[in-house]
């Protein structure tokens, strides 16, 4: 049967980061996608000009009608701007006792645009990070929620492990804004491990943090195990990278095009 993914996070009316990256990426991994959607956001490449929250009602209605329907065998959750959303997202994932969960922590957008209120941090770590299987934060990201400077490796692992420790969860430190390389760090109950990336000379990154954590909970929903998913997804964003799509005038989108070959879909 057909595995099945679902989507909870804002949409991106450019489609290259948000819902739009997300369900281009399920689709390419081989996943039926689906969508819960905590705001549309007015944006392009440059910026994000508006930001419109649905409301708590309606996002609980959203996840009521997938899960009651079409029970989705990895969740993935990118941008939740509020406090309120957050809780009713936490609340429906444990009533419905949802599987295979990648929590992408999104604090700011690569044109610089904070994605989550500022009292709204908290409740993202008090009642969402403990249910994910994986959280996926960035350098910045990690840095906040440890209180660490990420400068080396090490204090990549550092940060994951303390991360990991806190919320009982796996934690995949990426190190899209590392300087010289492009590695990301898994640190999960067998340890850590590297997944090597040789860094594309690509400016066009806009979604790579929504890409990658898309294509994890495809492959988890796939009933790949957590490394395993981890690098096949570490493939399918070098590859829509390398791609080279060049759109727009700021930070352009990837080519999920790329993967139409089926590489990805088994
Ligand atoms: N120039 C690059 N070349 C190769 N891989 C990259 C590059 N930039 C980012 N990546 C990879 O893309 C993935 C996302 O990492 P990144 O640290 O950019 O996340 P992010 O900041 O959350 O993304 P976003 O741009 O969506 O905010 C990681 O696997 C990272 O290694
Ligand atoms: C709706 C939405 N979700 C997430 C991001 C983060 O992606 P990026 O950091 O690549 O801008 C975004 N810009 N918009």
């Amino acid at each position: 049967m057909r595995k099945t993914a679902l989507t909870i996070a804002g949409s991106d009316s450019s489609g290259g980061a948000g819902i739009q990256a997300d369900i281009k990426t399920m689709m390419a991994n081989g996943v039926y996608a689906m969508s819960a959607i905590t705001a549309l956001t007015a944006q392009n490449t440059t910026g994000v000009s508006a930001i419109f929250n649905a409301t708590p009602e309606f996002l609980a209605q959203e996840l009521d009608s997938v899960f009651t329907d079409i029970f989705p065998d990895a969740v993935k959750i990118g941008m939740v701007s509020d406090r309120e959303l957050i809780s009713v997202i936490a609340r429906k994932l444990k009533e419905y006792q949802a599987r295979n969960i990648v929590v992408d922590p999104v604090m700011v957008a690569t044109s610089g645009a904070r994605l989550i209120s500022e009292d709204a941090v908290d409740t993202l770590k008090q009642e969402l990070f403990p249910l994910a299987a994986v959280l996926t934060p960035n350098i910045p990201e990690a840095e906040v929620l440890t209180g660490m400077k990420i400068c080396t490796g090490e204090d990549m692992i550092e940060a994951a492990r303390q991360i990991a420790q806190q919320y009982q969860c796996a934690v995949l430190c990426k190190g899209g804004h590392q300087l010289n390389d492009a590695n990301d760090l898994l640190y999960f109950k067998d340890g850590y491990r590297w997944f090597e990336g040789k860094r594309i000379d690509n400016p066009n990154t806009h979604g790579t943090g929504c890409t990658l954590s898309s294509a994890i909970a495809a492959n988890l929903a796939k009933s790949y195990d957590l490394p395993t998913s981890v690098e096949r997804a570490k493939d399918y964003i070098s590859g829509a990278l390398s791609a080279m799509l060049d759109l727009g005038a700021g930070s352009g989108p990837m080519d999920h095009g790329f993967a139409i070959t089926g590489k990805y879909v088994q």
